[in-house]
């Protein structure tokens, strides 16, 4: 008989669980698939006397991670504990440095370490898959390193925090206040154990990483990419962006410009009939586009135990195969050194204000508009009550340094009441 691939998985959580229960369900035609059988031969996670729903007979246990990886009788260390430091980073280096390859879904980890921990996977002839740890249940690095490794990519885009996803669709649907809609959030357990990680954009932020390190085969660090949350949008920016076609999106948009690499994840607007703008819920989307293939679109669950857990058994079955695709899709010695561009290319933006309503107000706005070469697509103004009058503006292709020039400009109008807001409409 052939011999089996044996794994350590460390993490027990709702990823974890999900590959025991995977591996045990469809263990034959897992087999089949790899051509060899796949054994879990030890586990480890923080309470081993917890009911998890599964049960752990046959395997054995190790209380601590990184003597887990280091064991001799495993061939792959599945990494299922999250943080981009302590013993998920730790146990990560014992497994390389002792030749293991390794399955991990912790996009922290490899967003601020991934180069290094490939550099040293690279040195022991081994590597580090993740697929779980970029949009979820998506096949999306298989996508990049396999089905579209003829193209140069040219961008990529998408909505990769279902949570974030979850509470915009939501506001827009029940006309809820951001706040009443992150406790619904908060109360279905959607949110990371530290909500800022999804709401700040920093989670998606580390799947925009690693998409672009292995999209565009560079070094991509993760301060590379421009990072705005979504705690900032409002019930009434939906609405209005509603009224005029559009959606707010947590939306990470990485390309290659002759300035240097564009990363960003901030909330933008995308139009309604567009397949980002049609994402409902906590579904993810990654959209790629390449020279050769043109663009192609990704849908599916970013999260769950399911959805997770399957993206972990596809690297699994890669490795049991002898598939051992490099960490980043190719040596760490051919990525490319990046420049980062230093702001966003121009695009339209979205405007909403409160001005005075006394005659000549919006003029003074559309002159300040106008001298800092800002010039206006569409405008809209309703609703005014007895002082001022909510207006909407949406401009042609700025400059993200004319639109700020404008946006300071508006302060001297002496007409404006508050803070406007603006938000970028991209291009999809
Ligand atoms: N839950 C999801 O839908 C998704 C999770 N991921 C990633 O998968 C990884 C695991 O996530 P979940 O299963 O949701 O987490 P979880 O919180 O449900 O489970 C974490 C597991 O790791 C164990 N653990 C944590 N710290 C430990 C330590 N210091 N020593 C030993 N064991 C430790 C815990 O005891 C628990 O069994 C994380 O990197 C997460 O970002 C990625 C995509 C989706
Ligand atoms: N918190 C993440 C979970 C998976 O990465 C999300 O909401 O998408
Ligand atoms: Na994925």
């Amino acid at each position: 008989m052939t011999e089996p691939l044996r794994l350590g998985i460390a993490g027990l959580g709702t990823v974890g669980v999900g590959v025991v229960r995977i591996l045990r369900r469809n263990a034959e035609m897992i087999a089949a698939r790899a051509g060899r059988p796949v054994e879990i031969v030890a586990v480890s996670a923080r309470e081993r006397a917890r009911d998890r729903g599964v049960a752990l007979t046959g395997y054995d246990w190790e209380d601590d991670a990184v003597a887990l990886a280091r064991r001799d009788d495993i061939d792959v260390y599945v990494e299922l504990m999250g943080g981009s430091d302590g013993p998920a980073k730790a146990s990560v280096e014992a497994a390389l440095d002792s030749g293991k390859d390794v399955v991990t879904a912790n996009k922290a980890l490899l967003a601020i370490h991934g180069l290094d921990l490939a550099g040293r996977a690279e040195a022991a002839g081994r590597t580090i898959r993740f697929e779980a740890a970029v949009a979820g249940g998506i096949p999306v690095m298989k996508a990049l390193t396999e089905g579209l490794a003829g193209n140069e990519i040219t961008r990529i885009m998408g909505v990769m925090n279902g949570t974030c996803n979850y509470i915009l669709t939501r506001m827009e649907s029940a006309g809820l206040p951001y706040e009443a809609v992150f406790e619904e959030a908060n109360a279905l357990g959607y949110l990371e154990a530290d909500p800022t990680l999804d709401v700040g954009g920093i989670d998606a932020a580390h799947k925009l990483t690693l998409l672009a390190a292995v999209g565009f085969g560079a070094r991509v660090p993760f301060e590379a990419v421009q990072i705005e949350g979504i705690e900032r949008v409002s019930i009434e920016d939906i609405e209005a962006a509603a009224r005029m076609g559009y959606r707010v999106k947590l939306l990470g948009v990485a390309q290659m410009t002759g300035r240097g690499l564009e990363a960003r994840m901030s909330p933008c607007l995308v139009p309604a009939n567009s397949p980002l703008g049609e994402l409902d819920g906590a579904t993810n989307m990654v959209v790629l586009e390449g020279d050769a293939v043109g663009q192609i679109v990704l849908q599916g669950a970013g999260a769950g135990e399911g959805p997770t857990a399957s993206a972990v058994l596809s690297d699994i079955v890669d490795l049991a195969r002898g598939l051992r695709v490099p960490t980043y899709g190719a040596p760490t010695k051919s990525l490319g050194e990046l420049r980062t561009a230093a702001a966003a290319s121009p695009a339209p933006y979205y405007l909403r204000m409160r001005l005075e309503d006394r005659p000549g107000a919006l003029a003074r706005i559309a002159t300040a508009l106008g001298e800092c070469g800002v010039s206006i697509d569409r405008m809209r103004q309703t609703g005014h009550d007895d002082i001022s009058a909510p207006v909407l503006i949406v401009t042609h292709k700025a400059s993200a340094a004319d639109l700020q020039a404008a946006l300071e400009a508006f302060k001297s109008t002496g007409v404006l009441i508050g803070e406007p807001v603006a938000l970028r409409i991209e291009d999809v």
